[in-house]
């Protein structure tokens, strides 16, 4: 049984290598892939310093896109998909997510922020679906990725259209408390009022990809 990490990546430079440092740790994984979706920073440099596998997409193509690009060049047993700006990230929570998706009692988890900083724990509490901390079954994104074609679409609306799948399918989904994990904020990290409207634009993917065609 084989795990691999995949972590999509844009303009992460202060962030990419705190996570990376983290998932060393672990000797559970046999592979980290950085999607570098078309970053303008260091992040591509760093993550290759760090001895990740990097994939490089020439323009910023969206979350989606590049999970989808990251899935493609993976072969793991197991995928686990993690956000590159995570704060706090230890081998624990990895080995939480993982878990029930190695003992096969989840073909999906969704790792959830809590006792941690309010503000994301709150949004998490309410919004679970949005969270970027998962682990699969391989065969559950097999499917999902060669169903829907307008995966590149889909930017941030990723997350919630691999909840609607499975939930459609009656794929056995668990929630998983990570405890003190956090990450940096759209707000923190380009200043208030372009992380507003980075937010905006996150929420508007969010609502088409409900609209989608993807295949339920
Ligand atoms: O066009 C994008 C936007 C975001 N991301 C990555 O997707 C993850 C989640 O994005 P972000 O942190 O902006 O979302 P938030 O958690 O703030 O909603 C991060 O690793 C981003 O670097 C990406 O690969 N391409
Ligand atoms: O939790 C949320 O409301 C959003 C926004 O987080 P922040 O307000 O930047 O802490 O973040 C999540 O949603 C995105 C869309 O599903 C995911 O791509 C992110 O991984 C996730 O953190």
């Amino acid at each position: 049984m084989t795990v691999e990490v995949l972590i999509p990546a844009y303009n992460e430079e202060k962030n990419i290598g705190r996570v990376i440092a983290s998932l060393k740790k672990l000797s559970l994984i046999d592979k980290i892939i950085v999607i570098d979706d078309g970053s303008r920073d260091k992040t591509a440099v760093i993550a290759r310093q760090l001895k990740a596998h990097v994939i490089s997409l020439r323009e910023n193509r969206g979350k989606g896109a590049a999970l989808l690009e990251g899935f493609k060049s993976s072969r793991g047993d197991i995928i686990v998909f993690l956000d590159a700006d995570l704060v706090n990230l230890t081998s624990r929570h990895v080995i939480n997510l993982l878990l029930p998706v190695i003992k096969e009692e989840a073909v999906m988890t969704v790792g959830i922020f809590n006792q941690g900083r309010f503000a994301t724990d709150f949004a998490q509490k309410i919004t679970p679906f949005l969270s970027g901390q998962r682990a699969f079954q391989r065969w559950f994104l097999e499917e999902f990725f060669a169903e829907n074609d307008d995966i590149e679409q889909l930017r941030y609306g990723i997350e919630v259209s691999l909840t609607l799948y499975a939930r459609k399918r009656g794929i056995k989904v668990i929630e998983v408390p990570l405890s003190h994990l956090t990450h940096v904020m759209k707000e923190e990290k380009l200043g208030l009022i372009p992380g507003m409207v980075a937010r905006a634009k996150m929420y508007r993917d969010i609502v088409f990809s409900f609209g989608s065609k993807i295949k339920l």
